[in-house]
């Protein structure tokens, strides 16, 4: 016998840092909101990827300037403890991986959460096991993604680690084979490096952080050999074994071993188990395509990670923004994505925001492109070690605008913030060459980068 439906306004299907946006959004406007949560209300984000990590970067960061002390200030010791880095991400960034303090966020705004794995099995219903919800203004999709294992012999089974393995630990492996070189393998690999870790990273793309410009390419992949990191890039990985530690064997027939493996290389959904089709959408597609207002199908919305537009936290709650004030009938912003920012919190930060020059040169601008490295300016040099990194500049010559940077240096997600809104805003070209650059700021490199573009 089929339960009995329950009559809601909206059912938000996955808790991720879009989904808390948009059922806050809409709960505290008043709407019946239930959210369904099979994992940690603020999803992947809190608890396994952007707030610990980057308080593992903070505490490797630490390291890697202490270690810069004998050239420039005399003597350090250091020894590296990961004790603090984990009671911190235990205690501070995941209380424990307990999300009450998240729940009661939600509940408080007027919203209910349903534990459970939820499914859309008609339009405008969801089931969550043996409870129905009719949703009669809509569902919204946040499902977000899992970490994606290559089908590489000897994998599967195997005792490898993903990111929610690797956020946890409470000591550093002595050795760590990285399989994939993009933000997620980047990030680790540097953490644990600088915390003792012997560390390679494997790279199936001829460079690291391959969907990037590859003058950051070079940059991180220095800084990356210079603390002793292995980078092994092209080939890819052909065999794994596990045998009380890993053995890889590479396609050009090297072998590598450590005592850990961490598998990066990219993310999976799965839209099967979501039941899309019920509403016609492919379960087989990888993402749920939407348009400017986030919706997918009638009465149904997609936000963040799954919609394929930039796997990052703030694309999630821009989009859970949108659709908010869709389903809320306000007559709000459309989405656009031209100014997208990343950044990858290695040291140097790898920054970007808009087009790359070949995804620019792809998309048929008329491209012009002007880069200075960061250590020729004036900041670079007085910064000594550590002040290596580029900003390269990618310039739409008819229409006289930027449509995309990239800042690899000290800070330099910050720095990318003058580009972000150049971008965003448009700002002729013209007008960027009649700023002035605070002296002597890294931000200051983007007038020399202007200068060198042929616009
Ligand atoms: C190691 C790492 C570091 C990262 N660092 C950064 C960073 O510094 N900055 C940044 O912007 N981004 C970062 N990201 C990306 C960021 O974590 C995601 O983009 C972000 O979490 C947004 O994802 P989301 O909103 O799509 O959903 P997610 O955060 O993936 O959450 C989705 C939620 O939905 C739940 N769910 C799924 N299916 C169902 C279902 N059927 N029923 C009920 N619940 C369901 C899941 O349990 C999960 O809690 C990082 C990612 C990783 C892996
Ligand atoms: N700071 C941040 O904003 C941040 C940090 C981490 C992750 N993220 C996001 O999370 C998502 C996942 O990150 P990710 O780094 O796991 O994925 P990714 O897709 O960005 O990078 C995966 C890398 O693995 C490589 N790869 C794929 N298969 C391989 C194989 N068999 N062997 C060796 N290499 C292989 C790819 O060429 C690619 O370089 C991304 O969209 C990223 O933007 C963001």
């Amino acid at each position: 016998m089929s339960a009995v439906a329950e009559e809601v306004d909206v059912v938000v299907i996955g808790m991720g840092p879009g989904g808390e946006d948009v059922a806050a959004r809409l709960a505290g406007a008043g709407l019946s909101v239930v959210g369904v949560e099979s994992r940690l209300v603020g999803g992947e984000c809190p608890y396994y990827a952007c707030v610990p990590t980057k308080m593992m970067v903070r505490a490797a960061d630490a390291l890697g300037e202490a270690r810069r002390v004998p050239a420039l200030a005399g003597q350090a010791e250091v020894r590296a403890d990961w004790t603090p880095v984990a009671d911190r991400i235990r205690d501070e960034a995941t209380t424990d991986w307990d999300d009450t303090a998240a729940v009661q966020r939600f509940e408080r705004t007027g919203g209910r959460l349903v534990r459970g794995t939820g499914r859309i099995t008609a339009p405008g219903e969801v089931t969550v096991g043996d409870q129905v919800f009719r949703a009669r203004r809509g569902i919204v999709l946040n499902p977000g993604t899992e970490p994606a294992v290559p089908p590489i012999d000897g994998l599967a089974g195997s005792p490898l680690w993903t990111n929610r393995d690797a956020v946890p630990v409470r000591e550093v492996p002595e050795s760590l084979l990285v399989l994939g070189g993009g933000p997620v393998g980047l990030e680790f690999a540097q953490v644990f490096a600088r915390f003792g870790t012997s560390v390679a990273v494997l790279e199936a793309a001829p460079r690291l952080l391959p969907a990037m410009e590859p003058e950051a390419s070079e940059v991180i992949t220095e800084a990356l050999l210079a603390e002793g990191v292995q980078v092994r890039t092209g080939g890819g990985v052909q065999h794994v074994k596990h045998d009380g530690q890993f053995e890889v064997q590479l396609a050009g027939g090297d072998r590598l071993t450590a005592e850990h493996l961490l598998v990066a290389t990219g993310r999976r959904t799965d839209l099967q188990a979501l039941g899309v089709s019920a509403v016609g959408l492919d379960d087989q597609a990888r993402t749920i395509p939407v348009d400017e207002r986030m919706r997918a199908a009638d009465g149904v919305w997609a936000i963040g990670d799954v919609t394929g537009r930039g796997a990052f936290t703030h694309t999630s709650v821009y989009q859970a923004r949108i659709a908010a004030a869709d389903i809320l009938g306000q007559d709000g912003e459309v989405a656009d994505y031209r100014a997208m920012p990343a950044v990858v919190f290695t040291d140097p930060e790898v920054a970007t925001v808009g087009l790359t020059e070949s995804r620019a040169r792809d998309a048929g601008v008329e491209v012009s492109t002007g880069t200075t490295r960061v250590q020729e300016s004036a900041r670079g040099w007085i910064h000594g070690v550590g002040g290596t990194g580029v900003v390269k500049l990618v310039a739409d010559v008819r229409r006289g605008v930027l449509v995309g940077a990239t800042v690899v240096a000290p800070g330099g997600g910050e720095v990318l913030g003058a580009l972000a809104v150049a971008v965003h805003a448009e700002v002729p070209i013209t007008r960027l060459r009649e700023m002035i650059f605070a002296y002597p700021t890294f931000h200051r490199a983007i007038e020399t980068a202007l200068g060198d573009l042929d616009v």
